[in-house]
């Protein structure tokens, strides 16, 4: 048995119903076991044995009251995954599907994907099994508040700074981010995401979705092609779905279709954005509403939005989104290209699916970076105490994802699987993060 089977067995021994993290890890070291043989070192030192344990993994209970006086109680995380090149990064999510295996997936990936930002930090996860949805302000204050009531001790601006994820915005990190300074006093660079008049950076809001069409444009780029009257479906309608569209419909494709946990809308004219982020944004409703005012579009309740053909798919809702079937059905519907905005929506018979019909396809970890790409310029102008243009930041995301399409191409090219970018991600944000756990002893 190899190394890295041996490293798998054990991880799915020690942690057992952890499907989701099984999934991430298994995805991971598979794609490195050419680096392994080429590096022995890293056996010696039991690298991969490390980089599969968290260096601490918290879980707390959060105690809330709600709008009727009862009193409520979830469960939070914070899994510090690894700071070999800096100090933790990656976001909250509150969701009730939450559980540790789903934060581990989450950290794990977070550690490659901020390895190939080419910035200084580390990867690590958090969230809770709370549910915003249909909550009132008040209730998600009382929560946000008590949940960080007790993360306040575990975090700070040069040792782990978490962000948003899905379930948690501009309104949530506003009432973290004033629990935290009420707390300690300390105004400092502790969470990003954070508000515009409170130490948060331009084009932070748009910068996963931004990132995520820079990055397949630059390898329609590699192709001679171009987004320009290409037709786009984007899963999901929050966040990062909402900026991808944003950013496709700029440079001049056609968003046909958005979803939500509840079903998906088909709008043959291309997509009304200022309709969407009305509805989702400013009244945080469901896309079925969409309908209502664009009476030409259609709505489909349940799954099926990858049944739609199109030229690209940018799924951007939530991990295993995409099954198998789903692949065969966009390649059997002439996808060119795949993009992920959300984290391993793709199941991994998909992936193969992508790799083996040679579908243009960049995974999560390097397609959706640009976000906590700028959640680390956040960083950098709070420590400066300077605010820098969108202009400026945008450039600098637009720079990352660039630089993140070459280091893909270069490593799949040196590890002979040319247009592998599962493989060349992998091992590129390895790389960076294995050499620095050498370089630091056995730790
Ligand atoms: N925000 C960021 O900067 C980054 C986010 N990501 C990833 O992008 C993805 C989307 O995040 P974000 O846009 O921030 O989150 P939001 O909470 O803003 O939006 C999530 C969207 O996905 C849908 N969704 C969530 N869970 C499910 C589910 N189980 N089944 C179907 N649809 C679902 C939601 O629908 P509904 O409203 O019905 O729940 C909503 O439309 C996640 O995978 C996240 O990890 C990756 C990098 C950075
Ligand atoms: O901005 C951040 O720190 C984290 C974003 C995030 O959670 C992610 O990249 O998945």
């Amino acid at each position: 048995m190899s190394y890295v089977s041996e490293v798998l067995e054990e991880l799915i021994r020690k942690n057992p119903g952890e499907k989701e993290f099984h999934q991430a890890a298994t995805e991971v070291l598979t794609t490195l076991e050419p680096v392994i043989e080429k590096n022995p070192q890293f056996q010696k030192a039991a690298l991969l044995e490390r980089l599969v344990e968290p260096e601490r993994q918290l879980k707390f209970r959060v105690p809330w009251v709600d709008d009727k006086g009862n009193v409520q109680v979830n469960v939070g995380y914070r899994v510090e995954f690894n700071s070999a090149i800096g100090p933790y990064k990656g976001g909250l999510r509150f969701h009730p599907s939450v559980n540790i295996g789903i934060i581990k997936f989450l950290g794990f990936e977070q550690i490659f994907k901020n390895s190939l930002t080419g910035l200084p930090i580390g990867g690590g996860k958090g969230g809770s099994d709370f549910d915003p949805k249909g909550k009132s302000d008040n209730e998600v204050m009382a929560f946000c508040q008590s949940f960080m009531t007790e993360l306040y001790r575990h975090i700070g601006a040069d040792t782990d700074v978490p962000a948003g994820d899905i379930g948690v915005g501009g309104r949530e990190i506003g009432y973290l981010y004033g629990q935290y300074k009420r707390i300690t006093n300390r105004y400092e660079s502790v969470l990003t995401g954070k508000g515009l008049t409170y130490g948060g950076s331009l084009a932070r809001k748009e910068a996963t979705g931004y990132g995520l069409v820079y990055i397949t444009a630059e390898m329609l780029r590699a192709h001679n092609d171009t987004l320009a009257g290409k037709k786009v479906v984007v899963s999901g309608s929050g966040n990062v779905a909402i900026y991808a569209t944003e950013k496709a419909q700029q440079l001049g494709a056609k968003v046909v279709a958005l979803s939500d946990s509840n079903g998906w809308i088909y709008d043959e004219e291309g997509i009304d954005l200022a309709l969407v982020k009305e509805i989702k944004e400013v009244r945080r409703g469901r896309i079925k509403e969409y309908v209502q005012t664009r009476t030409n579009a259609e709505y489909h309740e349940g799954k099926g939005i990858w049944t739609i053909p199109c030229d690209v798919a940018l799924p951007c809702a939530t991990q295993n989104e995409l099954n198998g079937d789903d692949a065969r059905t966009l390649i059997k519907n002439g996808v060119l290209a795949v993009a992920e905005g959300a984290n391993m929506p793709s199941t991994l018979e998909a992936t193969e699916e992508f790799l083996k019909n040679k579908i243009m396809y960049i995974p999560g970890k390097a397609a959706n970076a640009g976000g906590v790409a700028t959640s680390a310029l956040e960083m950098s102008q709070n420590a400066q105490r300077l605010s820098w243009s969108f202009e400026e930041v945008d450039q600098k995301l637009q720079g990352i994802m660039v630089n993140i399409y070459r280091q893909i191409s270069e490593a799949a090219a040196a590890y002979d699987a040319p247009g592998n970018f599962v493989l060349g991600a992998n091992i590129a944000g390895f790389l960076k993060v294995a050499n620095a756990m050498m370089d630091q002893g056995i730790v």
